[in-house]
């Protein structure tokens, strides 16, 4: 089969926008030098980090030799009767093998969460059958360390040897690597250092969960091989060349939000992939791309987007797409890849590179060494029913649920933002993922909507170093059932208020207007918050 990437600019203004740009990357060469692994593309500044991370531009050929180790470690677990897999991994860890699972119908476990309910819910599957893949480059990641231990104890006490239910992807040399080498793990594969996170896909990180699962990983590669001599090509066809100068003349212009909706791709999720390569790759310095990702074309933000926003199909173009990209699964990841790298370029900036994830980071574990700090000495502003409400509501202190939204709301600036960011159990809260649309079509400003903590590996980089435009409303809940960090002094619940309260406390400090609703009962405080943005009149 011939595979085939393509990218259609159908807004006109957009194409002449962009027109000279994209003449300036061909005669600059600059798609054949990415493809040489030049790092020298994003000035001085970003020569040391891109000299070790443009590895990803050739893996359809490296990753190669993996498969056979992927195929035969699945069988070798199946003949044990193990078909059940657990990925624990957070960002670039997890959200490939997530899109890759999904769009073949693969049942794949991901736990990219500190939910206390829905880590329960994955202990309550078959243990007997069950293997964890523990991902992690850098091999500290808390989130994925915990479900770690979370896990090996609970294999111990089913009476299941958790060292050979443990499979581990890292890079070579890190804390993780060492830990499975002395714990005696199952197996170790190592992923290429010189490749990030977001670029991960082609990787191990991306292939061994994934192919672990079921999936045709060797397929994926073979499509990404389709498409490599396009996407290397210095000519103004070149489809990332014109996806990257589309994006670059669109926020030249102010339109610095992506709005990305599926189209009819056959790809499930592809927007959650897309936005942390997009938001983690751009969104510093002040500046770079927020993808906003939407339910449908038809949904509030997108064939409505106003001036600040490019609406962006992912498959065939419809109507209010201005930018339409088609091609498989491993054409699309190849093709975003380096469209991404090149509009880092056209930015100014330096893609590889996630310098504000660590603050969030840091703010988390402070708390976490200060108990008191999360022991509920804050006192709520109001309490409204099942919602407490945190966060400075000046007059509607006194008010309704709605009167708060509705102040909070009125104080997002034309062309900013507004950000969901849900601290909950992304299955058995799902109904909270409607907020995204009621407050996009009630507030009229761009909306996104982000599971925490696994947003913070992704748009949570340009929440807080990107445009300086957002307001955020973080959305926590209680606990019913908690569970203990086993070598840590904390728990999940613990772990999960001090990443919210962390990342709030940042974006407070840099200025961002934050707003945070605790529900004492999930159900009943969502649906009551629901009810609230639904009463907004616009
Ligand atoms: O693979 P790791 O090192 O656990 O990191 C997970 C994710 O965390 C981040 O570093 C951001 O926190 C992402 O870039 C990365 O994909």
């Amino acid at each position: 089969m011939t595979e085939r990437t393509t990218v259609d600019i159908t807004d006109a203004a957009l194409a002449d926008a962009a027109r000279p740009l994209l003449d300036k990357l061909v005669s600059d060469r600059v798609a054949s030098a990415l493809t040489a692994q030049t790092a020298t593309l994003w000035g001085e500044e970003a020569e040391s980090e891109a000299s070790i991370r443009l590895a990803w531009t050739t893996l359809h050929k490296s990753s190669r030799p993996l498969i056979g180790e992927i195929e035969a470690l699945r069988t070798e677990l199946r003949s044990e009767g193990v078909d059940r897999i657990v990925l624990a991994g957070m960002g670039g860890s997890s959200l490939a093998p997530e899109v890759i699972t999904g769009t073949e119908g693969v049942p794949l476990t991901v736990l990219d969460t500190t939910d206390a309910g829905q880590v329960a819910d994955a202990l309550a599957g078959d243990l007997e059958r069950t293997a964890l893949v523990v991902s992690s480059k850098s091999g500290t990641t808390v989130e994925t360390d915990s479900h770690r231990r979370i896990f090996a104890e609970a294999f111990a006490k089913a009476g299941i040897d958790a060292a050979r239910r443990m499979i581990v992807v890292t890079d070579p040399g890190s804390p993780l690597a060492e830990l499975a080498e002395s714990e005696g793990y199952r197996k170790v594969f190592l992923a290429d250092p010189h490749v990030g996170g977001r670029y991960s896909a082609l990787t191990a990180f991306g292939l061994v969960p994934a192919g672990l699962a079921g999936a045709d990983v060797a397929r994926l590669l073979d499509q990404a091989a389709g498409v490599a001599e396009t996407l290397s090509s210095d000519s103004p066809d070149n489809p990332a060349l014109r996806l990257a100068a589309a994006l670059a003349a669109a926020h030249d212009a102010g339109a610095e939000k992506v709005v990305l909706a599926d189209t009819g791709s056959g790809i499930a999720g592809f927007g959650d992939w897309a936005e942390q390569l997009i938001a983690e790759s751009t969104g510093k310095q002040g500046t770079g791309l927020l993808p906003v990702v939407v339910e449908s074309p038809t949904a509030p933000g997108f064939a409505d987007a106003g001036p600040d926003a490019t609406a962006v199909a992912v498959g065939p173009s419809v109507a209010g797409s201005a930018v339409s990209t088609t091609g498989s699964l491993g054409a699309l990841f190849l093709l975003w890849e380096y469209a991404v790298a090149v509009a880092g370029r056209l930015l100014g900036i330096n893609p590889f590179d996630q310098p504000d994830v660590e603050a969030a980071k840091k703010a988390a574990r402070a708390l976490l060494d200060n108990p008191h700090a999360l022991s509920g000495t804050e006192e709520p502003t109001a309490v409204i029913g099942p919602v407490e409400v945190y966060g400075p509501v000046g007059d509607a202190g006194t008010g309704t649920l709605t009167d708060v939204l509705r102040e909070f709301v009125d104080g997002v600036a034309e062309g900013g933002y507004l950000a969901v960011q849900a601290y909950l159990d992304r299955l058995d809260d799902a109904s909270a993922t409607v907020l995204r649309s009621e407050l996009a079509r009630r507030s009229g400003r761009q909306t996104t909507f982000g599971w925490g903590p696994r947003f913070l590996h992704s748009t949570g980089q340009y929440h807080k170093g990107g445009h300086r435009n957002g307001s955020f409303l973080q959305i926590t809940g209680a606990v019913e059932e908690d569970i203990a960090v086993p070598g840590r002094p904390y728990t999940l619940s613990t772990l999960q208020l001090a990443q919210a309260l962390g990342d709030g406390q940042v974006l407070a400090d840099t200025g961002r207007p934050v707003l945070r609703l605790h529900l004492t009962d999930r159900a009943a405080g969502l649906a009551d918050v629901v009810r609230a943005v639904q009463e907004l009149t616009r």
